[in-house]
């Protein structure tokens, strides 16, 4: 399946065969190595140190930081301006056009806690206002597919030792569609360089019209069921699905449910030849150390599983900002983009169970405009009950975790989910459908609700459980404190990446010396 039938690039080839000579390198002992282990540059559209459109800008931020302490990781991530700005930028390499790619610089930004962040400095395709993807009128970028495989090009160009830079890294690990294709130009230049493609959402394919192939750098034969094409388009993260040495997903249930016709999104087949090549994972994500309830900033009080009042204050906190009466009845909260992903209409239709059960609801989120209409009008239909606000605030998302009884999360799919997490780590419920990372984070009963029809029935059901036990205080505090003391930690998920790194590095002399005898 894999198409590495060219002649692979030599220089690339010894100088990672040299580095990886030894029985560690290997992975045959594990991956104790310290930074100055595996040099693994870490491709993202996104980061939340700079710029964060959703979880994904989290994971960025987390996971590479959870790794240093074995690896030598690097993040490679465009030069938008809320990158550059206000930050020493020294420029260290530089790479040529290809196909119909502009030139860039590679500007090198080294952040206080020491993490070396690379930025594609190319000011024609990430100097703009809006987010990474959308303008500020929320329309696509026209020339995303180019700003895209310029992200993905420079990360193949470094890992192939172009650009002057003094670090080369041993391994790629790309993210979702914007850096899909860096596993497909290091195939189609025969590099040996192993690369891991890590899926946080299928749904976003990054397709393009298939007149854009020698504007991409894309061959005509990579073109077929066998590459890169899908239905007519290009799709990016069929590339990377495709080319990369292994394929993950965030969550165990995610990797099983992606395989199949109902979440695969059309890519199913291939993810089940991946899958049964042992090359499809699930590692759920973590949450980092900033979520501690005991010593957040943003919250009106802090607070512990042993002392609840300062979630009180919290909650209070929330009804001031929401316009909401004050109450002694359970305080309903949703933190969420606003896409259909995330069952927002069900959250619409369980108002009135939660009106009935005397509970209220504060909304905060940002997304399709339909949704933001019909919650604004629910507000104004249920004044002093629903509060919504629509934006993207760091601070009130914090609150709304710390402050509210139960976070609502009827997600049609979920690859991981991090507002689960969260909510628990603030003893806040999560009622949520069972799937992906929802169903491998929540134990129904315990730590939240779950059900299993994704309907407004389903959703109505699972909050009349909520109230129920709020009812009860002995039970609400047993699930509060099995809630807040779940270990979300990126421990185990840092060291399942470091071993498949390990691996995929591993592999590299007996590809290659089975490739050199042939
Ligand atoms: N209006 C707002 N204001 C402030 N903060 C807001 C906000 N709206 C959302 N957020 C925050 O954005 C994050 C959303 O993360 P999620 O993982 O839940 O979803 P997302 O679908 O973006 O991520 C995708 O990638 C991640 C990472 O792998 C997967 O967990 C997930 O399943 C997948 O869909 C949360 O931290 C939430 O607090």
């Amino acid at each position: 399946m894999r198409a590495l039938d060219r002649k692979p690039d030599q220089r690339t080839a010894e100088r990672l065969l040299r580095r990886w000579a030894t029985p560690s390198s290997r992975g045959d002992e594990g991956t104790g190595l310290g930074a100055s282990g595996p040099r693994i540059l870490f491709v993202t559209s996104e980061m939340s140190d700079f710029v964060k459109a959703g979880g994904l800008g989290e994971v960025s931020a987390a996971l590479p930081r959870a790794l240093r302490a074995t690896h030598d990781v690097r993040v490679l991530i465009p030069g938008y301006r809320q990158v550059l700005a206000g930050r020493k930028v020294t420029t260290v390499g530089r790479l040529r056009a290809a196909y119909g790619l502009p030139a860039c610089d590679v500007g090198r930004i080294d952040l206080a806690d020491g993490l070396v962040v690379y930025a594609v400095l190319c000011p024609e395709l990430y100097d703009r206002p809006g987010t990474p993807y959308v303008d500020e009128a929320g329309q696509d970028w026209s020339d995303n597919d180019v700003r895209f495989a310029r992200l993905s090009l420079a990360a193949a160009d470094l890992a192939s030792g172009l650009g002057d830079l003094s670090w080369t890294p041993d391994l790629l690990h790309v993210n979702d569609w914007p850096s899909a294709m860096a596993p497909a130009y290091l195939a189609w230049r025969g590099s040996p360089v192993p690369s891991v493609l890590t899926i946080h959402n299928l749904a976003y394919q990054g397709l393009f019209p298939h007149d854009r192939l020698e504007t991409l750098g894309v061959p005509a034969s990579a073109f077929q069921i066998e590459g890169v094409e899908f239905y007519g388009r290009v799709s990016f993260l069929k590339a990377g699905i495709f080319y990369a040495s292994d394929v993950t997903t965030v969550s165990q249930t995610y990797a099983d449910e992606i395989t199949t016709p109902a979440f695969g999104c059309g890519l199913e087949g291939l993810l089940r030849i991946r899958a049964a090549q042992g090359r499809l994972h699930g590692f759920v994500n973590g949450i980092d150390e900033s979520w501690d309830p005991r010593r957040d900033q943003h919250l009106a009080a802090g607070f512990d599983s042993s002392d609840l009042g300062g979630k009180h204050a919290n909650a209070e906190a929330v009804r001031g900002a929401f316009g909401l009466e004050p109450s002694t009845g359970p305080l309903f909260s949703v933190v969420s983009r606003l896409v259909h992903q995330k069952g927002i209409d069900l959250s619409i239709a369980a108002t009135a169970s939660i009106l009935a059960g005397g509970g209220q609801i504060a909304v905060l989120g940002r997304g399709e405009e339909r949704f933001e209409t019909a919650l604004q009008e629910l507000a104004r239909a249920y004044p002093g009950a629903v509060g919504v606000r629509v934006g993207f605030d760091e601070t009130e998302a914090r609150r709304l975790y710390a402050g509210s009884d139960f976070l609502l999360m009827p997600s049609r799919f979920e690859p991981c989910g991090l507002s689960q997490m969260y909510a628990q780590r603030y003893g806040s419920l999560p009622v949520a459908h069972r799937t992906g990372g929802l169903a491998d984070t929540i134990e129904d009963g315990v730590t939240g609700f779950l059900f299993s029809d994704p309907s407004a029935a389903g959703l109505a059901s699972a909050v009349g459980r909520a109230v129920e036990s709020f009812r009860s205080k002995r039970r609400m505090a047993l699930m509060r404190t099995a809630a807040m003391s779940q270990s979300f930690g990126w421990h185990q998920s840092a060291a399942a990446y470091g071993e498949l790194y390990a691996h995929a590095l591993g592999e590299l002399a007996p590809r290659w010396s089975t490739r050199d005898a042939a």
